[in-house]
């Protein structure tokens, strides 16, 4: 099972699933094992009634958390409108879900990403569509931060980009240090964002008010 280049894009061989080849990139059984393997490494009887279809359960689960390995949120950004307007477009309040690298478990927020069109804007959900495709795979935060604005600035024609994620790590509230309410926050600036201190502040200040 490839991984995506750092833009995201596919590889076409290891993610094909068409109908002809009926390939599915993810190997539903070889979860299904290890999930029984878990059950019973930690004591549990993997046949009892109960957990009799948790294995395959899980193995749909993890096929759907991960998903984003096999999308390519490029195809979300190639759609685009002409319109004379050269001001911040802010979408905020972008809910997502993600998966911590460290421990496999959630890490859930919210993303706001603000942009300077040069005289071509996307359409306002295809934002909220890739913060979606990134965030179903394995990660940290400041990568999912910098994957989503590297792809913004580097498939759209614009002036600067502004990322900013929020999250509560289940990591973090649930196990270990255990500190619920707890949460990151990550930024990543481009463009006239990161060169011009008063644009920074100006997206700053329409995410955050103030
Ligand atoms: N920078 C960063 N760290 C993360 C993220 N998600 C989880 N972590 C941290 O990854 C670290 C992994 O630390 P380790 O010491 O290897 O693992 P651990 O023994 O389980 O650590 P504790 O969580 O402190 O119990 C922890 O400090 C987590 O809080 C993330 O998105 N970004
Ligand atoms: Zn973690």
């Amino acid at each position: 099972m490839d991984k995506p280049s750092e833009s995201g894009s596919l590889d076409g061989e290891t993610c094909e699933n068409t109908a002809s080849s009926q390939r599915s990139p993810v190997d539903m059984p070889r979860i299904e094992r290890a999930v029984r393997e878990i059950l019973a490494a930690v004591g549990e009887d993997p046949d009892r009634e109960g957990l009799l279809e948790t294995p395959a359960r899980v193995a749909r689960m993890y096929a759907e958390l991960f998903s984003g390995l096999h999308e390519d949120p490029r195809i979300h950004l190639e759609k685009y409108f002409t319109e004379k307007y050269d001001e911040v477009v802010l979408v905020r309040d972008i809910s997502f879900n993600s998966m911590c690298e460290h421990h496999m478990l959630p890490f859930s927020g919210k993303a706001h990403i603000g942009y300077v069109p040069k005289g071509k804007v996307v359409g306002l959900s295809k934002l909220a569509r890739v913060v979606e495709v990134v965030s179903r795979r394995p990660q940290v935060q400041e990568r999912m931060t910098e994957t989503i604005a590297n792809l913004l600035i580097d498939e759209l024609d614009v002036k600067g980009v502004a990322v900013v994620i929020e999250a509560s790590h289940s990591c973090m509230t649930i196990r270990g240090v255990r500190k619920p309410g707890s949460l990151c926050v990550t930024s990543a600036m481009k463009g006239l964002f990161r060169s011009n201190e008063s644009s920074r502040s100006e997206v700053m200040k329409l995410i955050y008010g103030g």
